[in-house]
Parts: structure tokens; sequence; C-alpha cells
């Protein structure tokens, strides 16, 4: 039996608690031990910038434009995406920290930032300024916080819900496989495809569809939210990312249905744009009176920088003040027109409980990447519908917890099962908790995969998916040199290499971290020089480098690797694994890092990790790593090696060889 609900949720509570404490201690070091310059150099600010105008924008927010302050400069390479949460802080010379606003990313290119803000600049503000980022924990948590509150209190009142039986109860989900599927909406889905859409169509409160590496996790979903519309239904998509909510609207906006996508439009992919609530508003009938409203509050806004009396600017601010109050009045209900008639809403989790979906309730909610969002996320979409149908792959990797760093997340199998609420961990995501209560009949696993030559797929396959994934014809035997102008070679001609640095002493270094003590974060300069060997390879036999991604378990490496590589390589993409979920590439080469005398193997043995890193590639994966070390006392990557042995090539690193010359 599962724990109590209320201690289930309480325990939630605690651990988003821990989770707030340890974001807020993170920037805290961030600032303390950084200055801004330091900061900028990090990616994660923006110095010496101007304001160059302001307009409003939807529900009457305060697009605040920035530039740099030097006339026709470009802003130094940064991390600042769409969507972030940022401080923006005056920096006139005065010192004065008063002011300093927090706003969200619109868009941003190389010259031009644009942040949404709640209202104008305070008056008096100066027109330099700098921006930084801030965690958006406070928003999420927050709103994850609320989501958990309203859980408990429906479970106090002993809510009938049977969504919550089924999620939180332990009652046993119930499928009416009478309902069955008159036409394929989409003809070309596999066997494994339909069986999960016929469960999802099925299921009364809960299913899920468990989507291994380039199976079709989106072609299914969106066949599943299509019938649920064909039946009348209304439906609720949502993911824990943008990027997932985007790829999902991608799939849906040819087949016509009234959608809205919510949220920030800065990161809308072209083909959809017309179906976010912004272009949705602004096209309406409606919308040209509030185009009007518009355009008075940003003559407004223009005269402000003229007025130098404060008398006058305080007539402007009472004025944007009525006319932001009009237009909130009328951009409500057009807006609650439109996302009432829509029969499908697309937003993030969080965005489910943003003020445009007051009061609105649905048929279904479609969670897509559900193994990578926290539990209590789910909870902010959930809580508009009694069936929710969860896609993801609890075999790659959890969401990022900040607070959890422990070994307890690569044993949360056993966690998830427990009836002990003190031993669950943030990371146990909703989808591990329901396969280990309710087992394999709530799921659907698909199981052929369009992605990765049937070598590369074979290992993961046998380890993390019993055996059960096979290669689609079209990818099986398709190496790099099938591709044209790639020449065939000792490289290219091979889908499974390991470069094996045993014996070489090239032993990992520990990065510094902030406070200038040993940091988490390792490198290993010997295997970049083996990495920077293959990448060149690999394009001298005419593959192009954006066909290569480079990827490693450890940022110190990452950064490492970009030193060497970037200026001969700009377009190949080096990144962390974490990062590269979701991703894929004809050729991944991956950089193990570890090598050391006593075996240890950090964060490595989250086997979810090397998952993730080895589903990636098309046509060729290159594991670059010390098999002795990996080996020494973990039985999955002594497994591995032996397996690699067998089915893959294996070559001998020479010590004296730094990958530089031939
Ligand atoms: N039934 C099918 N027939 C032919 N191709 C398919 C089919 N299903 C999926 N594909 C192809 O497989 C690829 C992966 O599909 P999709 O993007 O839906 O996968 P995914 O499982 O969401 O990916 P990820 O591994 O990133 O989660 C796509 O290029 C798609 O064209």
């Amino acid at each position: 039996m599962a724990c109590p609900p209320s201690l289930f949720v309480a325990r939630q509570l605690e651990l988003l608690e821990r989770e707030r404490e340890e974001a807020i201690a993170q920037t805290e070091l961030l600032r303390t031990c950084r200055s801004p310059q330091t900061l900028q150099r990090h990616g994660l600010a923006l110095l010496a910038l101007q304001v160059i105008g302001a307009r409003t924008g939807l529900g009457g927010q305060c697009l605040l434009e920035l530039g740099p302050a030097v006339a026709g400069g470009r802003f130094p390479p940064h991390q600042i995406r769409p969507n972030d949460v940022v401080l923006i802080e005056r920096n006139d010379g005065t010192g004065d920290a008063s002011g300093s606003k927090s706003g969200v990313v619109w868009r941003i290119s190389d010259a031009r930032l644009i942040v949404a803000l709640d209202t104008e600049l305070p008056d008096g503000w100066g027109d330099r300024c700098r921006v930084a980022t801030q965690p958006v924990y406070s928003t999420v948590l927050g709103r994850m916080r609320r989501s958990l509150q309203r859980l408990q209190r429906r479970i106090e009142e002993n809510d009938a819900a049977t969504l919550l039986d089924v999620l939180l109860r332990g009652h046993a989900p119930r499928f009416d496989y009478r309902v069955k599927i008159e036409q394929w909406l989409d003809p070309s889905l596999n066997a494994s495809q339909r069986a999960a859409v016929q469960l999802a169509i099925s299921a009364d409160h809960l299913a899920l569809v468990h989507g291994p590496p380039g199976t079709g996790k989106t072609y299914t979903l969106t066949e599943i939210i299509r019938q649920y519309v064909q039946r009348g239904k209304r439906v609720l998509v949502c993911g824990p990312s943008n990027l997932s909510v985007d790829n999902l609207a991608e799939r849906l906006a040819p087949h016509k249905i009234p959608m809205v996508r919510l949220g920030h439009p800065a990161r809308a992919l072209p083909s959809i744009v017309e179906h976010t609530l912004d272009a949705q508003t602004r096209n309406s009938d409606g919308g040209a009176v509030l185009v009007d409203v518009r355009r008075d509050m940003d003559a407004a806004l223009a005269r402000l920088p003229r007025c130098k009396k404060h008398s006058e600017r305080r007539n402007i601010y009472n004025e944007l003040r009525q006319l932001r109050k009009e237009y909130r009045r009328r951009e409500a209900k057009l807006v609650e027109e439109l996302v009432g008639n829509a029969r499908i809403i697309l937003c993030t989790l969080s965005g489910a409980d943003s003020r445009q979906l007051q009061g609105q309730t649905f048929d279904v909610v479609v969670i897509d990447e559900a193994a990578q969002a926290l539990e209590a996320e789910c909870w902010i979409a959930m809580h508009r519908a009694n069936c929710v149908i969860l896609a993801g792959d609890h075999r790659q990797l959890p969401p990022t917890v900040l607070s959890n760093r422990t070994r307890a997340s690569v044993e949360r199998s056993v966690l998830a099962t427990s009836k002990d609420p003190a031993v669950f961990t943030l990371d146990v995501t909703l989808f591990d908790r329901m396969l280990a209560q309710h087992g394999d009949t709530v799921k659907r696993m698909l199981s052929t995969q369009y992605r990765m030559h049937q070598d590369i797929m074979a290992f993961p396959s046998l380890r993390f998916y019993a055996n059960e994934l096979t290669a689609d014809d079209a990818v099986r035997a398709r190496l790099l040199s099938d591709m044209p102008g790639v020449d065939a070679t000792d490289d290219t001609t091979i889908p499974l290499l390991w470069i094996d640095t045993a014996g070489c002493g090239w032993l990992e270094r520990v990065e510094e971290d902030v406070r200038g003590r040993s940091g988490d974060s390792r490198f290993n300069p010997g295997e970049a020089g083996q990495v920077v060997r293959h990448v060149r390879q690999l394009v001298e036999a005419g593959l192009p480098a954006e066909s290569i991604a480079v990827i490693t378990p450890y940022n110190a490496q990452v950064a490492h690797l970009r030193d060497k590589l970037r200026e001969r390589y700009p377009q190949l993409e080096i990144g962390s694994v974490d990062g590269f979920q979701g991703r894929e590439k004809d050729a991944v080469i991956v950089s193990l890092v570890r090598s050391n005398d006593t075996g240890d193997i950090g964060f490595l043995a989250d086997y979810r990790r090397t998952n993730v890193a080895i589903t990636r590639p098309r046509r060729h994966l290159c594991i670059i790593g010390d098999s002795e070390t990996v080996g020494k006392s973990d039985q999955f990557y002594r497994q591995w090696y032996e397996w690699m042995t067998e089915h893959a090539e294996i070559r001998y690193a020479d010590a004296n060889d730094d990958g530089e010359d031939e």
C-alpha cells in the first residue's frame, strides 16, 4: 500500500521548502562570491546597458527594451534566454540599489534585450542599468507549493475525485476497453504506438506512455490528443519545458483544431506563432480596441523621458494606471472567450496556474516529459481534470533537484515503492511512483525506435528496456559513410567505438569552486586530447562539424573541451549529457572523465545519465574513457565494457599522444 496521502503531501511540501532554501543559498553564493564582472564572464549578467524604450505587451505589461550603452555595441556571450527571470538593477554610478526590479526576458538578440515588467520602471530611474539572471525557482516553487496546499485541502475535504484515489489512495486504475478506435487519424503509427493510443483512450483516470529514445513519443501523443478531441473532449497539454510544449504544438498545428498556446510567445516556433494567445488576441475582432488602448499607453510612455517635472511625471503615471486597468479589463474578456472556445490548450506545467486558465476545467490533461517533471509541478495542471495521460521515459534523467545531491536518487526505484514518506525525494517523479504502485498494466512502451543504428541501440535496449527495442528498417544499418560527401574510413564505417585510456595515467582533475576550494566538477585533459583527435578524423573524412556532438557528464570538462575546440570547429556542439537529453546527432563522442586509482565514479553511478549519453547518436557512438576506473567496483560499467569488447571496436589510447599531431 502507498503511504497515506496527507503524509505524502506534507513530505512533498517539506522537500519543496528545502529546495527553496537551497535555491536561495546558491543565488546568495553567486552574488556574494562573484562581482558583477565575474557574473558577466560566466554569462549570467549583462552590464553597461541603456534603456532604449518601453512599450506595452500582453497583459498590459511594460516591455522594456535594453541595449549596450556603447553605440553599435553587441552583448558579450551570455546564457540569458527568453522566459528567464532577470533582475534589472540601476547602474548609474549613484550606488543606489533601490528600484531594482524583477522581470521576464521576452526577446533577446545580439544587441537587444526586451524584458517584460509588471509595471514601468520606477520614477527617477537613470537610463543606465545592468541585468542578472535569477533562478526561476521562486515563482515556480511558489506555484508548486500552492498546488500541494490545494491538494492537501482536497484530501482533508475527502474530495471524491477518483483521480485522487488512483494517484494517492492506491486504487487500481480502470480502463474501458469497449472504447475502440474506429479510424486512425495518422495511419502511419506502428503497432506499439497504436497500443499506447488505445490504452490512453480507454483510461478512466490514468495511463502512461513509456517512450524510450527515438520511439515517436510526440507522434503518439499527437494521435492521443486528436482522438480525444474527435470524441468531443477538451484537452490540456503540458510539459515541464517550453520546448516540450512547443514540439507538441508544432505537430498539432497542421490539424486545424482550435487551440491556444499560453505563455510568452518569444520562443514560439514560427509555425505556431499564430496559435499563441498573444497573436490570437491581436488578430481577433476585440483585438482592434485593445490596439487603440495600447497605442495610448505607448504614447504616454513615450512622453515620460521628456518630462522633467515631478508633477508632470506623476500625472502620466496616473494616466498609465487608468489605461492599464482598462486594458486588462478588455483583454480579460477577450482571453476568456478565446480560451473558452479552444478544444486544446497548451502551456508549461507551471503555466497551468496562469490567470488565463482561472476556472477552466478539462476532460483530460496530457503531460509530456512527465519523467522529467516534479510531481508537485504536475499537480498544478492535474487539478484541472479527472484524467491524466503521462508520457516519458523513467530510464532517462529525472528533473534536476538542487537539494538532493546524494546517491539516494540512484536508488529511487526502491524509494518509490516505499511506504515510508520520509524516504521520498523530490526526484521520485509521479511517473516513477505510478509505475511502482500500479505496475506495467498502467503503461504501454513504444518499442520501435527511429534514431539509432541497431548496434548503438542494442546495449541500452538490453540494459534499460528489457531487450524489447527494435530499430526501424530506415535506421538499423545506417553509417556515417552512407552520408553524402563522407568518405569510408576506419571511423565512419563503424557504429560503435571505445577509445580506452586505461593505463595512460591521464588522471581526472578537480575544478575549483567559486570560493577557490575543491569543487564537485572534474576534467580530464588527456581524454580531451583524444576527443580533439577523433573530431579531427571525422571532419577530415568529410563529416560536417555540425553533425557531431561532444558530450560529457562534467561541466568542467565541457568548459575545457570548449577551450580546445571552439575556435577550430565553431559548429561543433559541445555540452553536458544532462543538457543534451531529448537531442540527437549523427555522431556523438562521450568523454567519461573519471580516471583514478580507487574506482570512484561519482555521479556516473546514475546509469540513467549513461543511458541518455549513449542513446543520442544516429550513426556513430565513440566512448572515450578509462575502462579500469569505471569497471573497478561498478558492475554496470564492467558489464558494459565486456559487452563492448564483443560488439564494438576497442582502441587503446597511446599515453604519449596528446591528440594534437599526426
Ligand atoms: N510510426 C512512425 N513511422 C515513421 N516514422 C516515425 C514514426 N513514429 C515516429 N517516427 C519518427 O521518429 C522520430 C522521433 O519521433 P518523435 O519526435 O515523436 O520522438 P520522441 O520519442 O518524441 O523523441 P525523443 O526521443 O526526443 O523523446 C521522428 O523523426 C519521426 O519522424
